[in-house]
């Protein structure tokens, strides 16, 4: 694998005696849109802060770029671009105007206002006062405020929170543009996977300060689907339930001939099936058991206990 962009090795924050962070290792990928995900208050923001040098980390390591942020701050940090929760935005100047004041404090050139306008598509808007924008709107303008100076990443603290369906989908467009068109890496974090799960190219969750999962997002789909088990279809319900119950596995019959098994890993539904074809059992059907995503979000973070081992990658721990 290519250097990560991003990369902590255990990172740890307290705020006084309550440990926020209590190790986490993350890698973010160059060319990725990477989702952060995790409940309130499960400690996103504490370490965005963190990855942008805000705060200390007191124990742990993070390098930015292959650095170590905290021995090359000035360089890596001027490859990124950030936006933490609601954009500070003059309300009474307009978006053009907002650009312009950071564009100067940044001296940058005078045409890197249009241009970041027309990528996060206020153009036509670019005269208005700030007051009179909705709130998607305003975070788009916080996003051109962090892409002026034309940084490498992006980190971008719940850009979606508050936005209605038609500001998400106009988010998500913008993020996917800014990913595969103008070949930013992006950072983001959320507290709804239903929110980011179609825009993220990886994702992690974090859940009381750990890493409950990290991996791609089909992988995820992949957990979700073996987290619930297979479906066989058997021409004889009966006799392969006490075949399989007799083997040790744990059956219900879903509907017609269809028969439902938990499952570890791809390696035991080979076995099952040949349990049950070696004794004479017709299989007809055999499918991963659907679980939606958001259920196995909520199953993470909410300690339902459900029983899930995978193999090497990705890296996934049930607390
Ligand atoms: N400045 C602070 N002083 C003390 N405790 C803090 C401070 N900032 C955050 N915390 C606590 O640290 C924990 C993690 O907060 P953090 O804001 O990082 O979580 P989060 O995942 O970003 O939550 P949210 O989705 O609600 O923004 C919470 O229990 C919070 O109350």
């Amino acid at each position: 694998m290519k250097e990560p962009l991003i990369h902590t090795q255990d990172l740890r924050y307290s705020y006084g005696n309550q440990e926020v962070l209590k190790g986490l290792n993350l890698e973010i990928p160059k060319g990725s849109i990477y989702g952060f995900l995790g409940p309130n208050g499960s400690g996103k923001t504490t370490t965005i802060r963190l990855l942008l040098g805000l705060l200390q980390p007191k124990k742990g390591s993070i390098h930015l770029f292959g650095q170590d942020l905290w021995q090359h701050r000035l360089p890596a940090l001027q490859k990124v671009g950030a936006l933490i929760e609601m954009p500070s935005l003059y309300r009474h100047l307009s978006g053009k105007d907002n650009l312009e004041v950071m564009r100067r404090q940044l001296g940058l050139e005078k045409s890197r206002i249009d241009h970041v306008l027309q990528v996060v598509r206020l153009s036509q808007e670019a005269n208005r006062l700030v007051k009179h924008y909705s709130l998607g709107m305003c975070q788009r303008l916080g996003i051109a405020l962090a892409l002026l100076s034309d940084p490498e990443l992006l980190i971008l603290d719940e850009p979606t929170n508050g936005l209605d369906p038609s500001g998400i989908r106009e988010m998500r467009e913008l993020l996917k543009d800014l990913n595969q068109e103008h070949g930013k890496t992006i950072f983001l974090s959320s507290h709804l996977l239903s929110e980011i799960e179609k825009t993220v190219t990886h994702l992690s969750i974090i859940h009381q300060g750990k890493m409950a999962f990290e991996g791609a997002v089909q992988d995820l789909a992949h957990v979700a689907s073996t987290a619930t088990g297979v479906e066989v279809e058997v021409d004889n319900v009966f006799l392969a339930q006490e075949i399989l119950q007799q083997n040790g596995y744990v059956t219900t019959v879903k509907e017609g001939h269809w028969v439902t098994i938990p499952v570890k890993d791809k390696h035991e539904v080979a076995a099952l099936n040949h349990l049950l074809v070696g004794q004479g059992i017709a299989v007809s059907g055999l499918s991963y058991a659907q679980q939606n995503l958001e259920d196995l979000f909520l199953a993470l973070t909410e300690k339902t206990p459900i029983s899930v081992e995978t193999t090497a990658s990705p890296t996934l721990s049930l607390v």
